[in-house]
């Protein structure tokens, strides 16, 4: 069979990554609307409702309108905005995050694309909240940057527009008011008491994350040592293609480490006497981060190679 897959902001950052990766597979036909009608009611309308599958990359109320046009049963959603994260009968379509998660996917209707900063948060600490080595109600915080793609076209224009709104600046903390968009997703899909206090800034670079937290191991109840928490996630991505736990051996790790792939990296440093670690992910905000997320989701809803088309 061969899927049909309308792909609703086709023309944005997000949904351009998508169609490089869906175009040329014979088992997908996509449907794109062309410049003058992707913004027109009746053409997405149409699309919207004759698509097997549709991929939604919109700002939130625009996702939130087209969920609201599709009438029929038969349509499945992929959301790549904020809007339906938190959702309770939403999917979150994060593949490896739970056991489980890959059938759950398969079976649903509405799949929430996860953000960017959560996707590395998450994979850093999920299989340690499980395993009881992060206590839930441990007040966790999150440090994390990211290239300027990850604010789209908007950022994009403000960081390579030749006006004088140009940005100049290498690097800019923000979400300063502590209340970022992403802080009730890794609250709510990390199972923990307390949200997080997020760290994000952005830097000079198109594409590519680094997602930090710290753990005071010597504050735990059980004081796991470095060794463990990395058996643990070992554990938790041994059969994963896409989620790699590689040696903490290296003295830096780059933004650009993942940029242009679907891969997410994980590293587990630490000091054994302080009782102290440092978890890394390295991941592209556009990859594993967005389209490489919904390209895995629509193979596993669909039934064809969870890996087929990306890039890895
Ligand atoms: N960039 C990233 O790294 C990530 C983005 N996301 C999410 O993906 C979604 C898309 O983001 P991104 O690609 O960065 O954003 P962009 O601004 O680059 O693209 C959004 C696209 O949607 C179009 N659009 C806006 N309103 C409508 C509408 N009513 N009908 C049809 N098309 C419309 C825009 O057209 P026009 O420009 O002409 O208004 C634009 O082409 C967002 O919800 C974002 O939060 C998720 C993870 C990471
Ligand atoms: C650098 C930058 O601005 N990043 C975006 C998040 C990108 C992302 O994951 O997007 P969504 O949650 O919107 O899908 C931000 O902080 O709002």
């Amino acid at each position: 069979m061969i899927a049909q897959v309308f792909i609703d902001g086709a023309a944005g950052t997000t949904g351009l990554e998508i169609r490089e990766r869906l175009g040329g597979r014979p088992e997908i036909q996509l449907v794109v609307l062309d410049d003058q009608d992707r913004k027109d009611p009746g053409k997405r309308d149409e699309a919207l409702n004759s698509a097997d599958f549709v991929i939604l990359c919109l700002p939130d109320d625009a996702a939130r309108e087209a969920v609201a046009m599709i009438r029929n049963e038969r349509t499945r959603v992929i959301d790549a905005s904020t809007a339906f994260r938190t959702a309770p009968d939403w999917t979150y379509g994060f593949a490896e995050l739970e056991p489980g998660q890959v059938t759950a996917i398969a079976e649903a209707g509405r799949v929430s694309n996860p953000g960017c900063y959560p996707t590395g948060f998450l994979a850093l600490v999920r299989p340690l909240i499980r395993a009881g080595l992060i206590p839930h109600d441990f007040p966790l915080s999150v440090n994390a940057v990211s290239g300027y793609s990850g604010g789209g076209r908007s950022m994009i224009a403000e960081f390579e527009g030749a006006d004088a709104e140009r940005s100049t600046t290498a690097y800019r903390p923000y979400g300063l008011a502590l209340a970022h968009k992403h802080v009730p997703e890794m609250q709510k899909h990390a199972r923990i008491v307390h949200p997080p206090i997020f760290m994000p800034s952005v830097a000079r670079t198109y594409r590519g994350m680094v997602v930090e937290v710290p753990l005071p191991l010597f504050a735990f109840t059980r004081k796991p040592s470095v060794e463990a928490l990395e058996n643990v996630l070992r554990d938790a991505y041994r059969d994963s293609p896409v989620v790699q736990v590689l040696p903490a051996d290296v003295p830096t790790i780059a933004i650009e480490e993942n940029a242009g792939s679907d891969r997410l990296a994980i590293r587990v440093f630490g000091n054994d006497e302080t009782r102290q670690a440092r978890l890394v992910a390295t991941l592209d905000n556009l990859g594993k981060g967005a389209a490489g997320a919904a390209v895995q989701n629509l193979n596993i809803m669909a039934g064809l190679d969870p890996t087929a088309g990306l890039v890895l």
